[in-house]
């Protein structure tokens, strides 16, 4: 690409005292960018932030809002965007940078505007395209509610039921009580017309053949009053992403006609029969629960938003915020240091991690949700989705703990100024925290994935092929040949090498399954149920095992990319010491499992070669940190920290944004409240 065009497509930085740390750098921040993400990624970022830019709508709010103004500006923001064709299924899962600039927007549009209407078109069939139609044209405001007032994470135990009515022809959908109340429900509290509900479906024979979903009309279209039958209310005030109206319903034996089934995969005649185009009911789940996948891969990519703010914000700051000095006269930078290049560097390291994983992932799901509406072959369909299943049930809760644990020290290594609101760290973390708990409650999900590498690890014993259509856990066939291994790295160098710690990490994977597996099988033969099997093989080992699982996914992930033949030698250089320093500092964490399972013998020092690679990563990272965070860095009006904008003249910052508000110079309302024991 030509220099001219680059500088078109990537502004140029605004000089201040952080280019003392740019001119350092040993690699072109542009070039690198662009190699990362695309020209056609760039592009959509430029689309979705220039239009934020220019729209008046979107300038920043100084105070907090009330309840009900936060969801009517959310609302009028959804709107614009959506006239200006700026949404999740236009941009794809560029949509997601959103989240740096207000996450209640994207949250509340990712579910009406892309998870509804992506759920109609995937379990859903010719009959519903005017439905889907209605949704697109803005005409219906459609949500998604499957959480239940007193059961989330188990889905089976939800007691919304829809029974068919053969007279009728409808389904007759009912909340036993408030305790089967969907709640939760994003965008249900003031706006939606529609929901799509997940319920029970019970046949005039009286078989109930487990959840499916449904269209259901909730309010009025010219009223937009609650449709008889139907009870609808909003959650009140949540600790954050307050834009977003999350409400509950509650049916009261209220019909809906038969052909607001979605289904695609299942369907009830006009008579009453269940017909299955899946003669195996868990082959039907296996499709559905890759098409549910989607929504995880894609919170690896808004872990991903959250992560890179947070990292530009706390880097940028640490650079220019000074304390102490080798001499009286000298002051250094705060990054200077060992211990707080120790405290953010690694977390630099897992924002390329998780950014790579979640923009592979993400195209992966998406060609995979296209091919299961082409109808390919199922049988291949329910082993990819399985597996990816498994996969996202592993990243959604490690990519959403790394960034929770990154932005929690973002916000540490940013001192007192960390925790004034206008550095945005406090929000970022309130904002991400809901990643730990929605599409999924991490700890509950993580156990799908252990499950699925248990079940791989007992067809390998008992001799039949492992399946893992994308092939991240393929080298388990290899599995009696790696656990022999044992780890004879001399040196430092050797120890960082790409290659040894994959290895390291393939040797972990294959040590906890193992262990894993002897867990349950003592359990079993102690007479322990399966439910209790699985309950008490969770600590210390099938946790660890997805954790693992996921680990080596994204270290993989990583290598892999780095081979690509698209760098410069310079920034293959420059991404190797990020994927060396992430996959150490975990399986730093690790070092008692590779002495403990004799991968590592005790005269190894492999504690001493990790832990000096990891000083010495971080020393040499200093020069090009600056920049690589600026290759993360959306504009400075997305930004919208004083500690983070790109010029970094963060005490001219903040003091724009005190005397900004005329409120903080003002005498209070109340003075005389202060003085009123001299009055
Ligand atoms: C901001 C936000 C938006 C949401 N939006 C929607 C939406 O649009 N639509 C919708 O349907 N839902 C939505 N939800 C609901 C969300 O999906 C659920 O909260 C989530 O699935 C967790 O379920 P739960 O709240 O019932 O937690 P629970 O399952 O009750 O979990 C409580 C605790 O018990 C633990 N636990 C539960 N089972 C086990 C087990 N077997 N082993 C060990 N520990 C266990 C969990 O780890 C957790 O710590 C939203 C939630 C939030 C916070």
């Amino acid at each position: 690409m030509r220099l001219s065009k680059l500088k078109d497509l990537i502004s140029d930085l605004p000089k201040g005292p952080l280019d003392k740390y740019r001119i350092r750098a040993r690699f072109d921040w542009k070039l690198l960018k662009l190699n990362l993400e695309g020209e056609e990624g760039i592009r959509q970022q430029n689309k979705i932030w220039s239009f934020i830019k220019d729209n008046s709508l979107f300038k920043a709010n100084y105070n907090s809002l009330t309840l009900d103004e936060s969801r009517r500006i959310c609302t009028a923001r959804i709107r614009a965007l959506l006239d200006n064709e700026i949404n999740p299924i236009t941009c794809g899962s560029w949509f997601n940078i959103l989240f740096q600039y207000d996450a209640s927007i994207p949250v509340k549009m990712s579910v009406m505007h892309g998870m509804v209407p992506n759920t109609v078109f995937t379990l859903g069939t010719e009959r519903h395209m005017d439905i889907l139609h209605k949704f697109s044209n803005l005409e219906y405001f459609g949500v998604f509610a499957l959480t239940e007032m007193s059961h989330g994470t188990n889905a089976k135990g939800m007691r919304t039921t829809a029974t068919y009515d053969v007279n009728k022809k409808t389904f007759c959908l009912h909340s036993p009580d408030f305790e089967a109340a969907k709640c939760w429900v994003g965008g249900l509290g003031k706006t939606a017309t529609h929901a799509i509900i997940f319920a029970q479906l019970i046949t005039p024979d009286k078989v109930n053949h487990g959840l499916h979903s449904f269209i259901v009309p909730i309010r009025d279209l010219d009223t937009h009053l609650p449709l008889p039958g139907v009870t609808v209310g909003d959650l009140g005030e949540k600790i954050a992403l307050n834009g977003v109206d999350n409400g509950f319903v509650i049916f009261n034996n209220y019909h809906i006609p038969r052909t607001y089934l979605l289904n695609r995969t299942a369907d009830v005649t006009e008579d009453g029969q269940y017909v299955s185009s899946f003669k195996d009911k868990n082959k039907r789940f296996g499709a559905s629960f890759g098409a549910l996948s989607i929504g995880r891969f894609n919170i690896t990519w808004i872990c991903s938003s959250f992560l890179n703010l947070a990292v530009v914000i706390a880097l940028r700051y640490c650079a220019i915020r000074k304390q102490f000095g080798p001499s009286e006269n000298e002051e250094w930078p705060v990054i200077e240091y060992q211990a707080q290049q120790a405290r953010l560097f690694p977390h630099l390291a897992f924002a390329y991690a998780v950014k790579i994983f979640s923009q592979k992932y993400c195209e992966i799901i998406n060609n995979f949700q296209i091919k299961l509406v082409s109808g390919e072959d199922r049988d291949k369909l329910h082993l990819e989705g399985i597996e990816l299943h498994a996969l996202s049930s592993a990243t959604k809760p490690l990519c959403s703990w790394i960034a929770r644990d990154a932005i929690q020290d973002c916000r540490e290594s940013c001192g007192g100024h960390g925790y004034l609101k206008m550095s945005r760290l406090g929000d970022i973390r309130a904002n991400h925290d809901a990643n730990c708990t929605y599409e999924g409650e991490n700890n509950v999900l993580i156990q799908q994935s252990s499950n699925w590498l248990l079940s791989q690890w007992s067809c390998l014993l008992n001799g039949k092929a492992i399946s893992s259509p994308f092939g991240t856990i393929d080298f388990l066939a290899d599995s009696e040949h790696i656990l022999k291994q044992k780890f004879n790295c001399t040196t430092i160098e050797e120890t960082m090498s790409l290659e040894n710690l994959l290895f390291s990490l393939k040797w972990l994977l294959c040590y906890y399954l193992k262990k894993t597996n002897k867990r349950v099988q003592d359990l079993k033969e102690d007479g322990y149920t399966d439910f209790m099997v699985r309950n008490d093989s969770q600590l210390f080992f099938a946790r660890t095992l997805s954790l693992i699982y996921g680990e080596y996914v994204l270290l993989k992930t990583f290598i892999d990319c780095i081979k690509e033949p698209i760098w410069k030698t310079e920034e293959c250089e420059v991404l190797r010491k990020l994927c060396s320093l992430f996959g150490s500092t975990i399986l730093e964490k690790r070092l008692v499992d590779l002495y403990a399972g004799g991968y590592a013998s005790v005269d190894s020092n492999i504690d001493d070669k990790l832990r000096q690679g990891i000083i010495m990563l971080c020393k040499d990272l200093l020069e090009d940190a600056v920049a690589l965070a600026d290759v993360l860095a959306p504009p400075d009006y997305i930004v919208n920290s004083p500690l983070g904008m790109a010029d970094g003249n963060v005490y001219k910052h903040i003091q724009e944004k005190i005397f900004q508000n005329k409120e903080n110079l003002e005498r209070p309302t109340w003075w005389r409240e202060i003085l009123s024991s001299k009055l």
